[in-house]
């Protein structure tokens, strides 16, 4: 029986171009402006202590460090730290009305109906947790933060690593048989499913042959009774 899902962002309630086409090249113009601006707010601080620590240098200056972000920008790098300012940047374009959360239209009349059900609802992105309640809170749809019962990001591990499932099961309180991953990665759902968790991959462009888990194309092709109770 499920009795939690926790759900991907990019490629999985939303479009993968939203994030690479729209997202990312506005963080990626204002990023070095909006380091030099305001390093000396301490939640900036505490993310360049952060990202030395994660690059083994404890000497960078504020210029070195907007040259590794670029670096990890270029290589899709799913740096906690990275994610941390990138969701601070695209906090203006929210606000501002520059864009919306991109939501595809299949999701929300069932997230309304699995919570109809009584199943409780979490995400699990690389982006932080402050950039996911952006997303859901500036979604196409309007504010869907009161939707969920917990957010994670990679504070929690990385998507492929395997104790991330299971620290992201500890922190819920439910078994891994009741928990239900939904992404668009294989290597995402091979390491939850290691965790014992349930699985469905979201195909929402192209097919991916090599998969072993159940595949949709949309959220209301998702049939939970298909699962163990
Ligand atoms: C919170 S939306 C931005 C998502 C993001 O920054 C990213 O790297 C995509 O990560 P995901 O784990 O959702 O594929
Ligand atoms: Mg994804």
């Amino acid at each position: 029986m499920i009795r939690a899902i926790i759900t991907d962002i990019e490629g999985t309630t939303s479009d993968i171009r939203f994030v690479h086409n729209i997202l990312f090249p506005f963080a990626r113009e204002r990023l070095a402006g909006f380091v030099r601006e305001h390093q000396q707010q301490a939640h900036i601080q505490a993310i360049m202590v952060d990202l030395r620590t994660e690059i083994e240098e404890p000497q960078a200056d504020t210029e070195r460090l907007i040259e590794i972000l670029f670096s990890f920008m270029d290589q899709d790098r799913k740096s906690t730290a990275l994610k941390a300012l990138q969701g601070e940047i695209w906090r203006d374009g929210y606000v501002n009305g520059d864009f919306t959360g991109h939501l595809y239209p299949d999701v929300l009349p069932v997230f309304n109906a699995w919570q109809q059900q009584g199943i409780a609802l979490y995400v699990y992105s690389s982006g932080s947790v402050a950039a996911q309640k952006l997303l859901f809170g500036y979604s196409d749809a309007g504010d869907l933060t009161s939707r969920f019962s917990g957010y994670f990001d990679t504070h929690v591990g990385a998507k492929r690593d395997v104790q991330s499932y299971r620290n992201i099961a500890a922190q819920i309180g439910k078994p891994a048989n009741e928990l239900l991953f939904l992404s668009d990665i294989r290597q995402e759902l091979d390491a939850a499913q290691q965790a014992g968790w349930n699985t469905v991959q979201l195909i929402r462009g192209e097919e991916d042959t090599d998969s072993v888990h159940r595949q949709v194309n949309r959220f209301d092709e998702i049939n939970l009774e298909q699962f163990p109770s």
